[in-house]
């Protein structure tokens, strides 16, 4: 029975499932006899310090900063899923984007995957470039483009894979191939937040370092702000724990406490979240109100076949292009009833959200319209509620958005366009 489970996923073509995933999440950093009280659920332990034998000599830690219990709960459990040594805390997604790029200095090069998170976004090209940073932005799902792109002061790729919001998938074994051939101390990262360990192990293709905003599938419970780096090296190790102290950009341990309460179901989460999302994306598709569906797990997918390859399956999240014009797209997420209209995503509950103008509204006019991100693209993070309520919510918000007059119009207007185009009618 345990190899029929563990063969699920593979019989659809993907990687098989991880080997002791739940039995990881659920007991590895949660052990009773770490505590003499032998709790079987880590407590939440607040103290900001800790009393010392002698100075200097303490039992493993001296103030909750620079070391927490309940931290090391929560690092110990993440580390077990990301086949990794070692996993870091920090107070969010974008505190682990900081704490990884303090690794580097003034004149160092970072080359991103231009399709990433518009926070990650800002952040390079707002902040690290003011302060020095030699930043690109190229499309990493070409890797001719990645080896055009490196430089010798390049120090660090980083890799958003399925990118936020427009879902390409970036051959993480191929483009880390390529770095390290081009020089092996280049730090190659990859931001696991869309896939979770679950669906993804990032270190054992080749990356240097696995990252997340934990605020996303790892809680799961969209309760709690947080980010995780987890790694094998230990020189990288020594440095990022050096500077999760030196820069203090740490998360309480009553959120560790949430996030690792919220890690023990990932696997349950992340197995409901794909059929959920497998259905919502194959109507999409399959209705004329919707112009186009990214999801890979479809074999329209451009990198469909890349996803089965490197991955053990796909997440909750969708994006697709809706007939019309912004004021479609706007109609259709203000009649979501279900779909809650919020940024975040890869809680249990189903959200939408418009790219353009919520969590993509700081990466510039041009380069939205360079990367797809147009008025008419929709992202949406398919929750744990029925199968048959999703869909039926996703059907009565088209309707409301786009009528069949409407449908006849636009269809009439883009047969125009392209008999214009073709110079055949008219
Ligand atoms: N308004 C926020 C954007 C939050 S986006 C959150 C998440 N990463 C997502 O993609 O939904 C900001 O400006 O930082």
């Amino acid at each position: 029975m345990a190899s029929q489970k563990q063969n699920d996923s593979s019989a659809a073509g993907y990687q098989p499932l991880f080997k002791s995933f739940a039995t990881d999440a659920i007991h590895v950093g949660s052990e009773p006899e770490q505590w003499n009280s032998r709790a079987v659920v880590p407590p939440i332990s607040l103290s900001t310090t800790f009393k010392q034998h002698g100075p200097g000599k303490h039992a493993g830690f001296d103030y909750s900063r620079s070391g927490n219990p309940t931290r090391s709960c929560l690092e110990r459990a993440v580390a077990a899923l990301d086949g990794a040594q070692y996993c870091l805390a920090l107070a969010s997604g974008l505190a682990a984007t900081l704490t990884i790029t303090h690794l580097f200095k003034a004149g160092d090069g970072i080359l991103c995957m231009n399709d990433v998170y518009g926070g990650t976004n800002r952040y390079f090209r707002k902040v690290a470039a003011e302060v020095g940073f030699d930043v690109s932005f190229a499309d990493l799902t070409k890797l001719e483009l990645l080896k055009a792109a490196l430089k010798p002061n390049t120090k660090m790729v980083w890799i958003e894979t399925p990118t936020n919001p427009t879902m390409k998938v970036v051959d993480i074994k191929g483009c880390s191939d390529i770095v390290h051939e081009h020089n092996k101390d280049i730090i190659v990262v990859v931001d696991n937040t869309f896939m979770s360990s679950y669906f993804q192990r990032p270190l054992a293709l080749g990356a240097d370092i696995c990252m997340y905003s934990a605020t996303k599938y790892i809680n799961g419970h969209s309760d709690v702000v947080m980010g995780l780096i987890s790694l094998n090296r230990d020189d990288i190790y020594e440095r990022l724990k050096f500077l999760q102290n030196a820069l203090g950009a740490v998360p309480s341990p009553f959120d560790c406490y949430m996030c690792n309460r919220g890690l023990k179901t990932l696997h349950v989460r992340m197995k409901q979240h794909f059929k959920n999302a497998m259905a919502a994306a194959q109507f999409l598709e399959a209705d004329p109100r919707v112009d186009k569906v990214i999801f890979p797990g479809l074999p329209s997918h451009p990198q469909h076949e890349l996803t089965k390859r490197q991955c053990t399956g796909c997440p909750g999240m969708i994006t697709f292009y809706i007939k019309g014009k912004l004021e479609h797209a706007s109609t259709f997420l203000s009649s979501l009833k279900l779909f809650a209209l919020a940024e975040s995503l890869g809680g249990y509950e189903s959200l939408a959200e418009h790219p353009a103008i919520m969590t993509h509204a700081s990466v510039s006019e041009n380069e939205r319209k360079e990367l797809g991100i147009s008025d008419t693209l929709i992202r949406l993070s398919v929750g744990l509620e029925d199968e048959e309520d999703i869909i039926a919510d996703l059907n009565q918000a088209l309707a409301a958005a786009v009528s069949i007059s409407t449908l006849y119009v636009i269809v009439c207007i883009s047969i125009c366009r392209a008999s214009f185009s073709d110079q055949r009618c008219f």
